[in-house]
């Protein structure tokens, strides 16, 4: 990471609190009944499962899973690779660098809602290559490839990362069939909206920070796309804003689970009932950190509206539709340089004259 300078600097209402309130975790919940069948199984073990999944939607935005279905290895393989990559040398990390034209790899200065965050990253496409429009003007129709530069070391990265991203493919399908149901749609409603994905995964390194107090490891954020899956080490960091009173909360880390949030196409599609929430992850002064979000996203065509079934007379539609590669592309723009504009946000859909 390069010299401290002040883009680090968050606001001084953004800094993080240096004593976080100690509350409930977020819900933690077992997949086990779904391990054994599928969705359309009516046992009461999974309604009871769709309830207990509405509930956290509804409530924080934010759960835990265990009993997942991801073998332990997988996670094991990745989160060596992810280590072993990171502390290489940086030139070592450049050979493989991101750049507007070619946006998969490595990148150490990346800034959330115009603020530099705290952190490396690598990032990857799940298909490869993936298609995503050329460019954010609404006109223009032409597409582009997204491709994955995978770096030379440590060797068996890249089948690390791929077979990762495989298994937890599957997982986010089985989740994607449990909100679908608890939104009271047939579990498979959702499932053609990825047929071609953009899903991405990253590996997130978060190095010892000397300015704790004044950076943050990722700035205050939501999830654009529709679920993300997140991986967290033992150190902990992240924090999720609670909805009943808006205080930050740090969620503790439980070993072998999976944390989901559901991201803005959620929100869109539920038409409101679930929020995307925000969240942001503080830098420690002691320990490095690593995650790995895998951020499960539709086809870059997907119109991203309320969903029909959710939307009556006295449940008006609440967002005008937009199309989720354009979206997407404009968003990713401003994570390459400090603009001096206002980030897309889902807002900016939404229907004000209910
Ligand atoms: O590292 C974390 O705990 C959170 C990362 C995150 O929110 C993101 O990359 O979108
Ligand atoms: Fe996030």
């Amino acid at each position: 990471m390069g010299e401290v300078d002040e883009s680090f600097f968050q606001e001084t209402e953004h800094r993080p609190k240096l004593s976080t309130i100690e509350a409930e975790n977020i819900p933690l919940i077992d997949l086990s009944p779904v391990l054994t069948s599928d969705t359309s199984n009516t046992s009461l073990a999974i309604t009871n499962l769709v309830a207990e999944i509405g509930d956290a939607c509804r409530n924080w935005g934010f759960f835990q899973v265990i009993n997942h279905g991801v073998p332990a290895t997988c996670r094991e393989n990745i989160e060596k690779a992810s280590r072993e990559f990171f502390l290489q040398p940086t030139e070592e990390k450049r050979k493989v660098s991101r750049d507007e034209d070619s946006p998969m790899g490595f990148y150490d200065t990346e800034h959330t809602k115009n603020v530099r965050d705290w952190k490396e990253v690598f990032d990857f496409v799940v298909e490869n290559p993936t298609m995503l429009p050329a460019s954010h003007e609404p006109g223009d129709m032409e597409l582009k490839e997204l491709v994955n530069k995978w770096p030379q070391f440590p060797t068996g990265f890249r089948e690390a990362c791929e077979e990762y991203a495989r298994g937890i493919e599957k997982l986010s399908y089985k989740l994607l069939e449990l909100i679908a149901l608890s939104l009271g749609l047939s579990s498979k409603r959702l499932n053609s909206c990825f047929k071609d994905q953009t899903s991405s995964m990253r590996l997130n390194y978060y190095p010892v920070c000397p300015i704790h107090h004044l950076a943050l490891g990722v700035g205050r954020h939501k999830d654009s796309g529709a679920l993300t899956v997140l991986a967290q080490d033992d150190v902990g960091g992240l924090e999720v804003k609670r909805k009943t009173d808006g205080e930050w909360i740090q969620v503790k880390p439980t070993p072998d689970a999976y944390l989901i949030n559901v991201g803005d196409i959620v929100q869109v599609w539920s038409n409101d009932r679930y929020e995307s929430v925000e969240h942001r992850a503080v830098a420690s002064s002691k320990k490095e950190r690593f995650s790995i979000p895998f951020f499960f996203n539709p086809s870059h065509y997907v119109m991203v509206e309320p969903l029909e079934e959710l939307t009556s007379e006295e449940s008006p539609v609440k967002y005008k539709a937009y199309n989720w590669g354009k979206f997407n592309t404009t968003r990713n723009l401003s994570n390459f340089k400090k603009l001096n504009v206002e980030n897309i946000q889902i807002y900016h859909f939404r229907i004000h004259d209910l």
